[in-house]
This record gives structure tokens, sequence and C-alpha cells, in this order.
């Protein structure tokens, strides 16, 4: 496992948009694993101004994103489709064909999630996935006590993550209590990882997935035993690592 610690924000954005890019200069048709949230945010950006650079060609690439609410309409403000299209899909050259997210409209569940597990491996599995964390050590919303070797499912938000995101919606009733997620052993097939935190609120669980015991109660601590991955971080949210 690699961690670097950054100065500042942008730097760790720019960092993580680059090695996405050195994988996609490898392939072109890379299977990119995509997350939400607002510490990507930086991440999307950094990509964008490459491909206005034209130093990135979406035309061949396809996403897979982690999760979606449910239930939620696609068209929802707050649903991960709106955040993916806001932040990154409306400015770049990607087909609507290649963009893969979980269908929070499903009226069956489970239809889909098998649909969107088979899906992945149709396209050969996800070459380099993006992270972030919850401040609970959450990643994709595998919540703590979930299974390692879990799938895409339907998952229940614990009020942690509902509080945490309520700050997206108009108020915390409004936050959908379910989602549709990969599971953990969905995201560590991925072939390559790579992890952002910013921010004092997430030290405690950055600490405790790099350094803490690998244990369902920190679903990130799992990353400790992913052959390729490497955890971005600025400066507070490294705070709490032991150095010795
Ligand atoms: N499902 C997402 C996660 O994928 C994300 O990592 C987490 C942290 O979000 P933020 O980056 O806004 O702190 O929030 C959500 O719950």
């Amino acid at each position: 496992m690699q961690v670097q610690v950054f100065e500042d924000y942008d730097t760790l954005s720019r960092y993580a948009a680059d090695i996405f890019l050195e994988q996609i200069k490898k392939k072109s048709d890379s299977v990119l694993g995509l997350a939400t949230g607002g510490t990507p945010e930086g991440f999307y950006r950094h990509l964008i101004t490459s491909y206005k650079d034209q130093k990135l060609d979406f035309s061949r690439l396809r996403t897979f994103n982690l999760d979606e609410y449910y239930p939620i309409k696609r068209e929802h403000p707050q649903s991960y489709w709106t955040f993916m299209h806001d932040h990154l899909f409306a400015y770049v050259n990607i087909p609507t064909s290649n963009i893969h997210l979980p269908n929070g409209e499903t009226t069956n569940v489970d239809a889909e999630c098998n649909r969107y597990e088979e899906e992945i491996g149709a396209n050969g599995g996800v070459d380099i996935q993006i992270l972030g964390i919850g401040e609970n050590g959450h990643i994709g919303f595998n919540e703590p006590g979930a299974s390692f070797d879990s799938r895409t499912r339907m998952v229940e938000l614990t009020k942690n993550t509902i509080q945490a995101n309520s700050r997206y919606f108009d108020s915390v009733e409004d936050v959908p209590r379910h989602a549709i997620t990969m599971g953990i052993a969905s995201i560590m097939q991925s072939k390559k990882i790579v992890i952002l935190a910013a921010g004092v609120k997430k030290a405690e669980a950055v600490a405790k997935a790099i350094q803490g015991e690998i244990t369902e109660a920190m679903p990130a601590s799992i990353l400790q035993k992913h052959p390729d991955v490497i955890f971005l971080l600025d400066k507070e949210a490294a705070s709490l690592l032991n150095h010795n």
C-alpha cells in the first residue's frame, strides 16, 4: 500500500487525475470505476481540464459508478447520476452507452444488482477505481459491518451517513434511507485503487483504515490487502497517522 500526503486539496486532486491519465495512456478503452461525494470533485475538474487541453479522450472509455441512492429518480438533483453528469459527463466526449450506474428507479432490485455485476464482468472488470471514504470508514455505501465478501446489493444507510450526506439535501428527512452499492468484494476486484481523503473529519477513518486492524467494522481497512492501492491525503486527513 502506498500513502502520499499533499500540501493542499488541489495538488492531491491533480495527482489523482494524473494517475488516471497514465492508465488511459496505456489503455485507451480502460474501465474506470467512479465515485461521488465532495472529495472527488477536484479530481473531476482536472479530468475535464485535461480533456479540454486534448490530453484525454473519453470516446473509448467505459465507466462504472460505485453506487446510487435507492429509491431515487435519475433526474433528481441529488441522484448520483445527476452528480456525475454535472461534474464530468456533460463536459467530456464519453458516449452515453459507455456510462454505467446502478439504476435507482428499478422495481426489481435483485435483478438490477445481478445485472450490474455481470456488466462489470462482461467489460473485463474495473481497471482503475477512484474511491472516497466515509467518516465511519465506509467505501461506496458499504457501511461498517458489511461483509468483506459482499457484492452489488441494496443496503441501508447508517444514521451517521444520512446525517453527513444531508448537507446536499433540503433536509435530513429527504435523504434516501437505502442505496444500491457495489460490494466490498466487487471493489477489491478492481486492478488498481486510488483512494482520496481530505479534511480533519476523515482523519480517524484514514488512520484506522491504513494502520488499524483489518475488520469489517472498518470497511476501508480491507484495502490493506489490495495489491495496488494508493491513498492520497491532505495534511488534515493524514493528521492522525502514526509515523513510528
Ligand atoms: N457513497 C458516497 C461515498 O462513495 C463517499 O466516499 C462518501 C464520502 O463523501 P465526501 O467525499 O463528500 O466526504 O460519501 C458517500 O456516502
